[in-house]
């Protein structure tokens, strides 16, 4: 078991090699400063010695030789510190760079599939907690390991030189401190990481709080998060109280855990100074040395503790490069003019490879023409246009566009070809014009501003004070729900795709933005060819051909006037849910009487 996290460990730090391997030159000169900065530590308690021994006989030469090899160490330390720092510094801030370079492309390409079906708070935790994680341990843990682990050779060979019975001694009292320490330390990691559970609660709690701050208000559930938050803050105190007793514990042991090797230690070598077996300057040289096997050992565990950390944050963070990303393979075909837009055959398709969301659904779709997507809530309508956007993979049957099989064609050439207007409009941080433009290159903004105008968003944002240049997303100008959907519809327009696949809102809107966006819609579907989720009774009536679907096969196909006079699916869907959803003045303008009449008993 400890081999086998030993070597995944191992292999996660691996997989950050390819990450250093362009900046090997600032990695080697770190090493090596790591290195020589251990020895110039050592080489300063051989110059304390020599320092102490000469000053004691009154070797003057010596003794100036001491001072100068002194201050030789001291400006070398501080010309490795600075190097040290700049090189890890350097090698590391880069090496993060290229990191998150990798794994945002990546993600990128990752298929819907993977993306839809993970938590976005997974995505940007991976890539801050983790990648953080992993230059910390860059820019410190990566090379203290290996300056402590140095060090404490050399110093322990050096010591067993000296004086082997004053090493062993030394090692029994630290090893005995040591396992003091741990005993009075272990109920504090437990307490630590209690506290930092009922910190992390109380930190989601507040969070799901904030996010659903209209519900919480409107429902009163002021007072009943407030209780709950209160329990979580009883135990965080708890926690912090009990983390406090333990520390001001271990404080007053820790003085007597640092002081006793030492009190021990001279003890047992002045003993040996007065027999003459151990020089003043070498009874130093081993104090310094016990100075540095105690601060090594200390810190190693926490420096192999963060190792593992890191080594688990990095084996997570790499998982994600290990997903399939999207297929790449297929190109531009070269297309029929006559050939339908669009055509399903016995399409069939699952998303966890048991339960079929449609079943050998076929339909066509000629250039041009309109056809409306109708059923219930559940009935696979918006999982035709992800097979058709390529965001999931068909098991069975063919799906073509203009005649060739979507497999013949890229993903990219696909998604050229068609625009998609859903109902959750997604805009991102930039300006209106980015956001109209939607990365499209060599857009000028008269054709931006000729998007909005059809999209009947131009007015609004030219009474913006910065007008196109205002900024939307988190600190730019809040939208209504119309606004955005005129944007996203403006970026469609100018997508100019041949096919319009159109995901119609059930949201409702205000009349007046109702009627904008109903327009912009009615504009952009005007010569397009359109496969539309409809909601709307006008969309259903003028399209050409509606389809109807239940539990993911079609059942009934036909104009509105043939699937009325059929009595079937169609009609009840018609009666339960598009009737309901007219308003009066749509009920009127189709010349239905809407007069109220007093019920009449016969
Ligand atoms: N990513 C997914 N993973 C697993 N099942 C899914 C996924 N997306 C949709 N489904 C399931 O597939 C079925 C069809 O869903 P789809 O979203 O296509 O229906 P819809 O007709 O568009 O519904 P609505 O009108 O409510 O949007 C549903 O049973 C749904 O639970």
């Amino acid at each position: 078991m400890a081999t086998s996290s030993r070597k995944s460990a191992f292999h996660a730090m691996r997989r950050l090699l390819p990450f250093l391997r362009p900046y090997r030159f600032w990695v080697v000169l770190k090493l090596l400063i790591t290195v020589a900065t251990a020895a110039n530590d050592i080489f300063m308690v051989y110059v304390i010695n020599v320092l102490v021994n000469s000053s004691l006989s009154g070797n003057k030469e010596e003794l100036l030789q001491a001072i100068f090899l002194m201050a030789a160490s001291v400006a070398a330390g501080f010309v490795m510190g600075f190097a040290g720092v700049y090189a890890s510094g350097r090698f590391s801030a880069y090496a993060v760079r290229d990191m998150k370079h990798t794994f945002s492309d990546h993600i990128d390409k990752l298929p819907v599939s993977y993306t839809e079906t993970r938590h976005t708070g997974d995505f940007s935790s991976r890539m801050t907690t983790g990648v953080n994680a992993i230059e910390n341990f860059l820019n410190g843990d990566f090379t203290s390991i290996l300056f402590h682990i140095f060090r404490i050779s050399v110093c322990i060979v050096l010591m067993l030189v000296m004086n082997w019975q004053l090493t062993l001694l030394c090692m029994v009292i630290i090893a005995l401190t040591g396992m003091l320490t741990g005993f009075i330390n272990r109920p504090l990691f437990e307490y630590s990481s209690k506290l930092q559970q009922s910190l992390a609660k109380t930190n989601a709690d507040v969070q799901d709080a904030i996010g659903g701050i209209h519900i919480v208000k409107s429902y009163g559930l002021v007072q009943t998060l407030y209780r709950k938050f209160n329990t979580l803050l009883e135990q965080v105190l708890a926690n912090s109280l009990a983390i406090e007793k333990r520390s001001a514990a271990l404080g007053a042991v820790s003085v007597f855990v640092n002081m006793a090797p030492f009190l021990l230690f001279f003890l047992f070598g002045g003993y040996l100074v007065i027999n003459d077996q151990l020089s003043v300057g070498a009874l130093l040289a081993f104090a310094q040395f016990i100075n540095y096997l105690v601060s090594g050992l200390s810190d190693l565990p926490n420096q192999w503790s963060h190792y593992k950390t890191t080594a688990g944050v990095a084996e997570h963070l790499f998982e994600l490069l290990d997903e399939k990303t999207e297929r790449t393979d297929g190109g531009k075909p070269v297309v029929s003019p006559s050939a339908p837009a669009l055509a399903f055959a016995h399409v069939s398709f699952s998303y966890d490879g048991r339960k079929r969301v449609l079943e050998d659904v076929s339909f066509s779709l000629p250039q041009g023409k309109t056809v409306a997507l109708v059923g219930s809530s559940g009935s696979g309508k918006s999982t035709v246009f992800k097979l058709i956007a390529g965001f999931y993979e068909h098991e069975e049957g063919t799906v073509k566009l203009f005649g060739e099989s979507l497999s013949d064609w890229s993903l990219t050439a696909a998604r050229t070809a068609i625009a998609l207007v859903s109902q959750e409009t997604f805009l991102y941080p930039g300006s209106i014009a980015e956001n109209i433009a939607c990365g499209k290159d060599g857009i000028g903004m008269d054709e931006i501003a000729r998007a909005a105008k059809l999209a009947n968003i131009d007015d609004f944002i030219r009474s913006l004070p910065e007008g196109y240049h205002t900024h939307v997303g988190e600190r730019g100008v809040r939208l209504s729900g119309g606004q955005r959907q005129r944007i996203s519809i403006a970026r469609a327009i100018l997508k100019d795709a041949p096919i319009l696949l159109l995901d119609e809102a059930t949201s409702a809107l205000d009349s007046d933005s109702e009627r904008l966006v109903q327009e912009a819609i009615n504009r952009m579907m005007k010569e397009k060819t359109v496969l539309v989720v409809a909601h709307r009774l006008s969309t259903v009536i003028e399209a050409d051909e509606i389809i109807v679907l239940d539990n993911g096969r079609i059942v009934e196909n036909g104009t509105h006037t043939e699937l009325l006079s059929r009595n079937g699916a169609y009609k009840r869907l018609y009666n339960n849910q598009f009737v309901q959803q007219e308003s009066p003045m749509e009920r009127l303008e189709r010349g239905e009487d809407i007069r109220w009449r007093p019920a009449i008993n016969h």
